[in-house]
């Protein structure tokens, strides 16, 4: 059972993909460490999609999702375990944008504005993907006090190539800690 820290709790947005290996286990597995984390809550995720891979094209097809947590972390320590559970899942960076067992991307953080050598917020190429935008707005909603909504929603209705996305399977993920405390 996760203590999770709910002081200065904040919600946080992240993309996942994978395209080698067991591409859904890979994410789950991602998730769930995510989860284990003190001080990170999976909140919601979004269904899985498979798209066309972008930029660097001659590679295998994505599962890309998302999902919103909450943290206590700040951003640079939530982006520092998320690097970790990247790691731990084996993933080895030979070629920029080439394949991998999983990535995991912070997007948005209640519309903070960073802009470090390791660390950009918003995460500056999330507008022009169809294959984080798709999955996020599964998971945003009009409520969404940070504007993030609207963000998604204009940049999605903007872009040209939604094509390469389709649905692949739909959550069913609920929170382990949820789960664990039931
Ligand atoms: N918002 C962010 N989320 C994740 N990594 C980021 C972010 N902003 C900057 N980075 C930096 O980007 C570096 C490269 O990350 P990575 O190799 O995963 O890029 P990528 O996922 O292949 O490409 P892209 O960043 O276009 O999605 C990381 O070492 C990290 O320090
Ligand atoms: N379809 C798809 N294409 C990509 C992806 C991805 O997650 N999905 N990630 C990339 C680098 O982050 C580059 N290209």
């Amino acid at each position: 059972m996760n203590s999770h820290a709910t002081s200065e709790c904040s919600e946080a947005y992240i993309a996942l993909g994978a395209n080698l290996g067991d591409r859904e286990v890979n994410l789950m597995e991602a998730l769930e460490r995510l989860d284990e984390v003190p001080g990170i809550r999976v909140e919601r995720v979004s269904n899985l999609y498979e798209t066309d891979p972008v930029g660097y094209v001659d590679q295998p097809m994505f599962l890309n999702m998302a999902a919103a947590l909450s943290t206590s972390l700040s951003p640079h320590e939530l982006l520092a375990e998320m690097q970790r559970i990247e790691k731990e899942l084996g993933r080895v960076r030979h070629i920029h944008w080439g394949p991998r067992t999983v990535d995991l991307d912070l997007l948005w953080m209640e519309g903070r504005r960073l802009d470090t050598p390791d660390l950009i917020l918003p995460h500056p190429r999330m507008q022009e993907r169809a294959f984080v935008l798709r999955p996020l707005a599964d998971i945003v909603f009009e409520s969404e006090p940070s504007g993030l909504y609207h963000v998604v929603k204009t940049a999605l209705e903007n872009l040209e190539g939604k094509e390469g996305i389709q649905l692949w399977k739909t959550s069913n993920w609920r929170s382990v800690s949820a789960l664990s405390e039931s």
